[in-house]
């Protein structure tokens, strides 16, 4: 079975490695494909999209059975700009299945920033003069001091992907 990633971010890849191969096992590709949103999704309904669009993208491209997408995004609230992520798995059968990630608060000059077009990877770089943030800990690994990075909170989305996913089969 060839389970098809939508992405060549490392942080991405090996999340969905860790989370999808106890429970599906199978051939992971990973693959560059459209997300046919912007770069830099700015808000939930955008990078919900992204995700699915990204998950079918890698389905189609990779002729494979399971296709996935993970997406991240910035979103304004009353509060302030949170960082967002939400993630897709699609097969020839089912409707996508979705689940969101993690939420955390980023500083206003960030989501300024980012609200005005800029990329929130090139940013964060700016930002604690570091390369590649992106792939690496991610602004949630810097924002939360290193409890939590990029790739562990893939890792989680990616849990509650899969699992939907084997429930929705069981039946
Ligand atoms: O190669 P892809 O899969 O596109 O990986 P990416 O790092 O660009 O990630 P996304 O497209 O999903 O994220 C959209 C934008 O938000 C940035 N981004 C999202 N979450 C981030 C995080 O935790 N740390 C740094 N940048 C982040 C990312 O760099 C992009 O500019
Ligand atoms: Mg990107």
């Amino acid at each position: 079975m060839i389970i098809a990633i939508g992405t060549k971010n490392p942080t991405k890849v090996q999340a969905v490695i860790t989370a999808f191969s106890p429970y599906l096992p199978g051939e992971f590709v990973s693959t560059n494909v459209s997300s046919e949103v912007s770069a830099q999704p700015l808000s939930d309904d955008e990078t919900m999209t992204g995700a699915i669009n990204r998950a079918k993208n890698a389905l189609k491209l990779e002729n494979a059975q399971i296709g996935i997408g993970l997406e991240g995004g910035v979103t304004k609230t009353e509060h302030g700009y949170f960082l967002c992520n939400w993630g897709a798995i699609v097969d020839c059968h089912l409707q996508p299945i979705v689940a969101g990630g993690a939420r955390i608060l980023i500083p206003d000059e960030i989501g300024i920033q980012v609200s005005s077009g800029l990329e929130l990877g090139d940013v964060m770089d700016h930002y604690v003069k570091k390369h590649n943030v992106r792939h690496n800990e991610g602004a949630i690994g810097i924002f939360t001091n290193g409890c939590v990075d990029r790739t562990e909170m893939f890792t989680q989305l990616s849990k509650l992907l899969v699992g939907q996913y084997v429930y929705k089969h069981k039946k």
